[in-house]
C-alpha cells in the first residue's frame, strides 16, 4: 500500500488544480487518471470545440466589414481547421500535462480509482494490476461528467454523436441533426454549419439556451437561421434508427434523416463506478459539498470533491477555481491553519453562488455572469433590469457594419450593484470579466460611475448602461 496525503481521482482541469495548490500548501500528492490527464476539457470540450468555432468566427468579423468583406470570396478550408482542431486537442496526447504534473511535483498513478471505505482508494491500472492507495488527510473525487443520452429506442445502434465525437470528427458530415439547445448543441450546430454541414437542431423546449438572458437565445437562434439552420422549437425525437443514415422519428409525426446525430442533451456525474457506495453515498448522483469542498454526508472530514462531478456550476474555469480553493483548505487543514470561511473568504467559493462567468461562443457570443433576472426575482430580490443595444455604441459600429447586440444589466435596487450581467454580440466574449469583477466586487454603481471605458471601443456598453439606469 502506498500513502500520500492526498489522492486526487481525475486529472482534469479541476483535479489539477487541487493537486497543484494541496502540493504547493506542503502535502504529497498522487492524481489517478483512467483516461488522457487534462480530462474532458483539454481533448473533448472547450479546447477542441473552441478550435472548431474560432475560423467561423473570424471569417464572419471580417465579413461584417465593409472593405475586409470584399477579400473574403471563399469558405471555411475545412481540412485546415481540422487540422489545427487536432493541434488544439494536443492530438489527443497527454504528455505536456503528464510533464506538468511532474514539474509540479505530483505523482501520477495511471488506472480506474475507485473508493475502498475510509481514506483508501484502489486503482484498476490498465496492466491488470491493482495498487491500493491510503490518504493521510483527504480524498478528492474530480471525475467529471460524461454525456448523458435518454432512453430512446434504437439509440445506442444508431451509434449517436455526443459531445466527443462532435469535437473529435475527422470529417464534416453532410447533414448533422443536432438535439438539445443547450450550450453544447447551439455551440456545435454553430460549428459544423459553419464547416459546411447541413444541420437541423431539434429543441424541445421554446427557447435556445434556457438558463440564460431569454434574448442571449433569441438573438442566438435568429443568427442560426439566417446562417441556413433548421431550427425546430417544441419537437421532440422519440425514435432512432441507423439505415446507413440515421433517421430520427419525431413527435411532431415527421422523420430527419441525417448523417449523423448529436445528442447534446446534458451530462451525468461521472460517479456510477467510483466506490461511493462504500462511503455511505449514492452511485451514480453528484456529490454535494460545502463551500470548503467537504463532501455532505460523509462523517470525519476527509473526503472532498470538487468540479463537474459536484454538480455546481459546470465550467472549467469554476472547476480551477474550486480546485484551487479546496486545495488550499486541505493543506490548511491538515497544517492546522485557521479557515478563512466568511463569505468571498480565503477558503470559500463564494462566486459558485454570486458571479459565475460563461461565454458561449456561437455567433453572436453570449457572455453572462451572475443572475439574469427571472433568477434574482426567484430569489426575491428586488431588482431592476437595465438594457442597452450595444448596436448604438461607437465602438460596436466600428467592430461590425450593422452591429447586432444586446446587453442587461441586473440591479439590486437595495444595495446598487450589479447581481448580473448578459452581453450578446460579436466580440463580447472579452468584455466579461469586466462585469465579472463588478458582480464578484460588488462594485457600488456610484463608483462604476467612475469606471471611464476607453472610446471608441465596445465597453462603452457600460457607460451606457448607468446612463440608462439614472436616468
Ligand atoms: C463540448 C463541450 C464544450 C465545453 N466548453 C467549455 C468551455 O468553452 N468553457 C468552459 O469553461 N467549460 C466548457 N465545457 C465544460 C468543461 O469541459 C467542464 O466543466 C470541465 O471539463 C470540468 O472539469 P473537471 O476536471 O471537473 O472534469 P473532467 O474534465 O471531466 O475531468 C475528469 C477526469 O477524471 C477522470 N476520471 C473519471 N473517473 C475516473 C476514475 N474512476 N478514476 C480515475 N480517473 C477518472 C476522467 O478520465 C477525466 O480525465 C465544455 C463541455 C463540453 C462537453
Ligand atoms: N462555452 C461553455 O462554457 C460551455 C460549452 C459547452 C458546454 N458547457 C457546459 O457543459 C455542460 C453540458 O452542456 P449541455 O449542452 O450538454 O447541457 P445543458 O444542460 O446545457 O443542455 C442540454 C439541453 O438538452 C435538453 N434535453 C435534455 N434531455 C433531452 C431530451 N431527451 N430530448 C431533447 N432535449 C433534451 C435540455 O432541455 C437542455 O436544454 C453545461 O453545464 C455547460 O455549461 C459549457
Amino acid at each position: 500500500m502506498d500513502e500520500f496525503d492526498v489522492v486526487v481521482l481525475g486529472a482534469g482541469p479541476t483535479g489539477e488544480n487541487l493537486a497543484e495548490r494541496a502540493h504547493a500548501g506542503g502535502l504529497t500528492v498522487a492524481v489517478v487518471e483512467s483516461e488522457l490527464v487534462g480530462g474532458e476539457c483539454s481533448y473533448w470540450a472547450c479546447m477542441p470545440s473552441k478550435a472548431l468555432l474560432r475560423p467561423g468566427a473570424a471569417l464572419a468579423d471580417a465579413r461584417r466589414v465593409a472593405g475586409a468583406r470584399e477579400a473574403t470570396t471563399g469558405t471555411l478550408d475545412a481540412a485546415a481547421v481540422l487540422k489545427r482542431r487536432d493541434a488544439f486537442a494536443s492530438h489527443w496526447k497527454d504528455d505536456g500535462q503528464v510533464d506538468w504534473l511532474h514539474s509540479a511535483g505530483i505523482t501520477l498513478v495511471r488506472g480506474h480509482g475507485r473508493l475502498d471505505g475510509e481514506r483508501r482508494v484502489v486503482v484498476e491500472e490498465p496492466g491488470g494490476g491493482r495498487r491500493v492507495l491510503a490518504a493521510r488527510h483527504a480524498v478528492a473525487v474530480c471525475t467529471g461528467t460524461r454525456a448523458a443520452l435518454p432512453a430512446l429506442p434504437g439509440l445506442a445502434e444508431a451509434r449517436p454523436w455526443t459531445s466527443r465525437e462532435a469535437t473529435s470528427s475527422s470529417t464534416v458530415p453532410e447533414r448533422l441533426a443536432v438535439v438539445g439547445g443547450g450550450v453544447v448543441g447551439v455551440e456545435m450546430a454553430t460549428a459544423w454549419n459553419a464547416l459546411g454541414s447541413e444541420v437541423t437542431l431539434v429543441v424541445r423546449g421554446s427557447r435556445l439556451l434556457p438558463r440564460m438572458e431569454p434574448f442571449a437565445g433569441e438573438l442566438v437562434a435568429d443568427s442560426l437561421r439566417a446562417a441556413g439552420v433548421d431550427v425546430r422549437f417544441g419537437v421532440s425525437a422519440t425514435a432512432v434508427r441507423r439505415d446507413g443514415p440515421v433517421v430520427l422519428t419525431l413527435d411532431d409525426g415527421r422523420e430527419l434523416t441525417a448523417d449523423e446525430v448529436l445528442f447534446a442533451t446534458g451530462r451525468a456525474p461521472a460517479t456510477s463506478d467510483v466506490g461511493l457506495e462504500t462511503v455511505g453515498l449514492e452511485a451514480g448522483k453528484p456529490i454535494r459539498v460545502d463551500d470548503t469542498g467537504l463532501a455532505v454526508g460523509v462523517p470525519g472530514g476527509w473526503l472532498y470533491a470538487a468540479g463537474d462531478v459536484t454538480g455546481r456550476a459546470m465550467m472549467t474555469h469554476q472547476g480551477k477555481y474550486q480546485g484551487r480553493i479546496f486545495g488550499t483548505v486541505i493543506a490548511d487543514r491538515a497544517a492546522g491553519r485557521e479557515l478563512d470561511t466568511a463569505p468571498w473568504g480565503r477558503s470559500v467559493v463564494t462566486a459558485d453562488e454570486r458571479a459565475v462567468p460563461q461565454v458561449v461562443f456561437t455567433d453572436p457570443e453570449v457572455a453572462a455572469v451572475g443572475l439574469t433576472l427571472e433568477q434574482a426575482e426567484q430569489r426575491g430580490r428586488r431588482v431592476r433590469a437595465v438594457d442597452y443595444d450595444i448596436g448604438n455604441v461607437a465602438g460596436a459600429g466600428l467592430y461590425a457594419d450593422g452591429y447586432q447586440g444586446r446587453a442587461r444589466a441586473v440591479v439590486d435596487l437595495e444595495r446598487e450593484t450589479l447581481l448580473g450581467v448578459t452581453f450578446v454580440g460579436a466580440g463580447v466574449a472579452e468584455l466579461l470579466h469586466s462585469a465579472t469583477i463588478a458582480v464578484a466586487g460588488e462594485v457600488p454603481i456610484s463608483r462604476l460611475w467612475h469606471a471611464v471605458p476607453a472610446y471608441p471601443t465596445i465597453s462603452e456598453v457600460w457607460l451606457r448602461l448607468l446612463e440608462t439606469y439614472r436616468g
